[in-house]
């Protein structure tokens, strides 16, 4: 049997589900690409000081619905005028937004051209180069990827901007979790050729998941194949949404000069593509003042719909003016009703100022969107809210920790409401524990200002916390309150590492102790038995960059091994399970007795603990005991040391001793019914199944089809994409998948590229599992 792991790093938090009913587990959500690191074996036997701090893990509630967003509008109002002393802005002047979209979809490049032309930077960064503000990483300048979300501050029209920049890679998909989680409103940047690709989608259904209202801006409208409709026809039939178009471009590709504003009803036109390039606001051109007419016709159809007196009046012949239309695209946009959707090209900077003008005319404020919700410290069941106010009482939300070389730890906050100033303290509700605000910054990249006090509605960073980790709440001492946890994925693959040395082990423990700290993502354990360290996290660039982390920033020497799948263990039938644990040898007995039902459950529904014990048969005070044992238990199956998934357990019935039974014997008995059931319950093996996209020239799509079918893969889709090239959709397992970027590379001379994403755990086939677990066998 594998040895058992002590997972540190991270552990699944319990939510806010009752002692009664708990979930753990959750599925995994996230995927792979880039190249595998090198296979090395590894034997040695790290021991750490520390182990990781205990990240929360919690299961993300969705934003309020339209409805209660409509109910906030209305309080707004009343809320406005609470501003506290010393605020600089007010608060409805306020947007917190992040830039979400596919990998290279110029996410980047609009954020840097965000800096440039809101007079935060002087000088442009270039992706490409290098040199992009909001990279800062090492790692995100030498790629040329966006790894961590950096978070900056900018003004622009009178109204203060937060931006965060998203990664679009999968593998970084908790970075844009955690951001949606705290902001407001969302940039939606497509790649005007490509139009709507997967990681759009994914990024799309996260920001549902959290009601975030978004603009869309369809960059690259200067690139061969630009195609500002179809983006628009994609993301009606790809995401489901109602777009709304705000301009029309004038020219695409090489021709694209600018667009029509269809609210001023005016051409935007700029007069060259360097940076700081001016535009006119000029006559629409002749040839285009019939599609403006219709396109104008069909912005003013869509929100006349959204005020019954302006509907009316517009039924009688009057046409609504500007600011009314301009009042609609706001309430529409943040009742998510459509998306407003502009274009320009970042990169040739045209069209950046204006998509600014819709962020802050149409994107909401702090004020617009519900008040943020939470339970009180010593109840979970009891609901709280907390207006974005400053007259509330402080309530913050730890959404990022980063290490600084500088500063040390930085926790990044959203502030909810009421005002922190440094040098205070406040409470993390979640431990219970007083921290010190030492240093408050407002972070511009990697960049940061100290500021003396911050509030309701801003995103700062604050320096020098012990304890707080990602998703913790900060509040008002004597009005403690715990916000919504953050929704973080379990690992699908790990790798084995091996420090080159004694000096090497000591750092590599503090290294993985600090990064498991930055990211609930990632997470490292340690075989007691054999002394072997793995990794865990969302993919093989995830592991990568983690491993040159360890290297560059903790001087770790280390050799690396290859990838392998996090499995996961179920069940597949139900079974009663009685098991009596008893201990007479020497000094008190033990005595516990429980019979306990365990049943497959339905996918992705983790763990859950049921109590139907009547009549005290087990007495109160010994389920927690129960509970702690399968918990426990589930963490390494019985088949290969896999965490065990899917699993209904309920305690029916039990016995017990006046003197002998305890809440550790029931643990025990606990523990003892668990690997029974793994035996008698049909164990099996879970893999994780990718969707994978492969976007082809279509001479050599029969190879990629056959190399996904050699895979164990299922190809269940071809759509023809601009440019000629095809897209082959497939599910194929992850296992499959490892070092795919190299094969595909070679196969169709570097003209293809792919995305995958989790799509769900399947059945591992027979002979499959077999060969699985005798390798788990051999390495324990
Ligand atoms: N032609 C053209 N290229 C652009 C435009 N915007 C960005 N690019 C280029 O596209 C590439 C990707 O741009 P990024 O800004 O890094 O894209 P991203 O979405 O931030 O990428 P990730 O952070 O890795 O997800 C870079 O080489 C940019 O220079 C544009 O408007 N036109």
């Amino acid at each position: 049997m594998a040895a058992s792991f002590s997972r540190c790093g991270q552990q699944k938090a319990l939510g806010s589900s009752t002692a009664q009913e708990r979930r753990v587990f959750a599925p995994a959500c996230s995927a792979v690409s880039a190249p595998a690191a090198a296979s090395v074996n590894v034997n040695a036997a790290p021991v750490f000081a520390n182990a990781a701090p205990v990240a929360a893990r919690g299961v993300a509630v969705p934003r309020a619905p339209v409805s209660s967003r409509l109910q906030r509008n209305v309080t707004c109002a009343a809320g406005k005028d609470a501003t506290a002393e010393g605020r600089e802005q007010d608060l409805s002047r306020y947007r917190n937004i992040g830039i979400m979209a596919h990998i290279d979809a110029g996410k980047t490049t609009t954020s840097e051209r965000i800096l440039y032309y809101t007079g935060k930077s002087y000088k442009i960064g270039e992706v490409h180069e290098g040199t992009a503000t909001m990279d800062w990483m090492v790692q995100e300048q030498e790629r040329g990827i966006t790894i961590t979300s950096a978070a900056t501050t900018c003004q622009w029209n009178g109204h203060r901007i937060n931006v965060i920049d998203t990664p679009g890679h999968v593998d970084f998909t908790l970075e844009v979790e955690r951001a949606l989680r705290v902001l407001d409103g969302a940039v939606a940047v497509f790649d005007a050729v490509s139009g709507v690709e997967p990681q759009s989608e994914t990024v799309w259904r996260q920001a549902d998941k959290y009601n975030v209202p978004r603009v869309c801006f369809v960059n690259k409208m200067d690139r061969l194949g630009a195609n500002f409709f179809r983006t628009r026809d994609m993301v009606i039939s790809n995401l489901g949404a109602k777009p709304l178009v705000l301009q029309v471009p004038i020219g695409s590709e090489d021709a694209f000069k600018g667009m029509v504003d269809l609210v001023k009803m005016k051409a935007l036109v700029w007069s060259g593509e360097e940076l700081g390039a001016k535009f006119d606001e000029v006559d629409i051109p002749a040839d285009m003042v019939d599609q403006a007419n219709e396109y104008r016709e069909k912005l003013i159809d869509s929100v006349v719909e959204l005020d019954d007196a302006v509907l009316e009046a517009y039924f009688e012949g009057t046409m609504p003016d500007n600011d009314t239309i301009k009042r609609l695209i706001r309430k529409g946009t943040i009742d998510r009703v459509f998306v407003p959707m502009v274009c320009g090209t970042a990169f040739k900077n045209k069209g950046v100022q204006p998509l600014l003008d819709a962020v802050v005319d149409y994107l909401p404020s702090p004020l617009d969107i519900p008040d943020v919700d939470g339970v009180a410290v010593d109840d979970a069941e009891q609901a709280l809210t907390r207006p974005a106010s400053d007259d509330a009482p402080f309530s913050a939300l730890a959404f990022k920790i980063a290490t600084d070389p500088f500063v040390g730890t930085l926790t990044f906050c959203r502030i909810y409401s009421g005002k922190l100033e440094a040098g205070t303290y406040a409470l993390n509700a979640n431990k219970g524990k007083k921290e010190r605000i030492g240093r408050l910054m407002m972070m511009h990249a990697n960049n940061r200002e100290d500021i003396k006090a911050a509030y309701a509605g801003d995103i700062v960073a604050i320096g020098g916390l012990k304890e707080v980790i990602t998703g913790e709440t900060l509040c008002d001492e004597k009005n403690p309150i715990i916000l919504e946890r953050m929704d973080f994925p379990d690992p699908v693959i790990k790798i084995a590492i091996e420090p080159k040395s004694k000096g090497d082990l000591e750092k590599m423990g503090m290294g993985l102790n600090k990064l498991a700290q930055e990211d609930p993502s990632f997470g490292y354990s340690r075989d007691e038995e054999t002394g072997q360290t793995v990794i865990e996290g969302m993919g093989e660039l995830h592991l990568e960059i983690i491993v040159d982390r360890l290297r560059r920033e903790f001087k770790v020497e280390c050799d690396v091994g290859a990838p392998q799948v996090n499995y996961r263990e179920s069940i597949s039938r139900p079974n009663d399970i009685r098991y009596v644990h008893k201990k007479q040898s020497g000094g008190s007995g033990q005595f516990a007795d429980v019979a306990i039902k365990f049943e497959p459950g339905e996918p992705g529904t983790g763990f859950v603990f049921r109590s139907e014990i009547k009549g005290g048969a087990v007495p109160k005070e010994y389920i927690p005991g129960v509970l702690k044992g399968l918990e426990e238990s589930m963490g390494s199956g019985q088949l290969a040391g896999f965490p065990v998934v899917d699993v209904t357990a309920t305690l029916i019935d039990g016995s017990y001793h006046e003197v002998d039974s305890s809440a550790l014997a029931f643990q025990i008995a606990a523990r003892g019914a668990f690997r029974e059931a793994m035996s008698k319950c049909g164990a099996r093996l879970l893999e994780p199944v990718m969707k994978v996209e492969v976007i082809t020239p279509e001479d050599h799509m029969g190879d990629v089809i056959g190399d996904l079918n050699s895979r164990r893969g299922m190809v269940n889709k071809f759509e023809d994409k601009p440019g000629g090239m095809k897209l082959v959709q497939a599910y194929v397992p992850l296992a499959e998948m490892f070092s795919y970027v190299s094969t595909l590379r070679g196969m169709t001379k570097g003209r293809a590229n792919y995305s995958m994403c989790l799509e769900r755990y399947e059945v591992v086939p027979p002979n499959i599992q077999t060969e699985i677990v005798a390798k788990q066998k051999v390495a324990a």
